[in-house]
């Protein structure tokens, strides 16, 4: 059996003294998604900043394609294959779709030679290259924000609360791109959401995070047939 390309053990993490996160364990296998659901403040979002890098764990091991990467830095993430598309606004609105994606890897002509792989799941990013980002509408920010983890080719992206504030149609297209960039491009993805039916829809497995323990893990039909989900994200 092949390893993991992601397997996060034992992870403890938080700010300060402060542990946010307690002995979380959870395995990504390669051009599969996994989904971790959760409510407000649960300490999703922190541990997709711990892997990637801008959190540093407390304790635990990271390990990436068989390497351990624990306490590594977000820039030397990034070039051992993982792109993260944060919750957080990062674009840059007064620059154009094309240069926001620019950013996202390092020569022009890399970035040529990437484009192909934006357009096999955005279309709509290739067409709005010369437009501003600030004058995109929600939907599309989200769009720009997976297109710029996307264009560096990573093995895995880390996508945050992606489904946020957008309308049914556009949770439709963001899914569907996520599934091709699993299908097509092979691309891993570990999501964390608050909406349930988004990651039942595309995840292959999926846990449940409660004050920043996985509380149940499982595939997505073995979790579907749980009562416990939907309690657990019911406010
Ligand atoms: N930079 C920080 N400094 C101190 N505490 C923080 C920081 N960022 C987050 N926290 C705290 O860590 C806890 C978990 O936050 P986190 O953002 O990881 O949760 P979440 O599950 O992603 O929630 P949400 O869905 O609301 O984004 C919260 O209590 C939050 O206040």
């Amino acid at each position: 059996m092949s390893t993991p390309l992601l397997t996060v053990d034992a992870l403890t993490s938080g700010y300060d003294s402060a542990a946010v996160l307690h002995d979380v364990s959870l395995q990504v296998d390669r051009a599969r998604i996994v989904a971790i659901l959760g409510k407000n403040g649960m300490g999703k979002s922190t541990l997709l900043k711990t892997i990637m890098g801008f959190v540093r764990p407390i304790s635990g091991r990271i390990t990436l394609d068989g390497r351990d990467v624990t306490g590594a830095a977000p820039n030397f993430m990034a070039r051992a294959g993982m792109a993260h598309a944060p919750q957080e606004h990062t674009l840059f609105q007064d620059l154009t779709v094309g240069d926001n994606l620019r950013l996202g890897v390092a020569t022009d002509r890399l970035f040529r030679q990437c484009l192909p792989e934006v357009e096999a799941v955005f279309p709509r990013m290739i067409e709005r290259l010369g437009q501003r980002a600030g004058t995109l509408s929600g939907g599309e920010q989200k769009m720009l924000l997976m297109s710029r983890a996307l264009i560096a080719r990573p093995k895995i992206m880390l996508v945050d609360e992606i489904s946020e504030g957008l309308q049914p149609t556009m949770v439709d297209r963001i899914a569907q791109a996520l599934l091709r960039a699993r299908d097509e491009l092979g691309i891993a993805v570990l999501l964390v959401e608050q909406h349930l039916d988004f990651a039942l829809s595309v995840a292959d497995r999926v846990a449940m995070m409660k004050l920043g323990e996985i509380v149940e893990e499982g595939t997505r039909q073995e979790l579907a047939a749980s009562d416990g989900l939907a309690a657990h994200l019911a406010v």
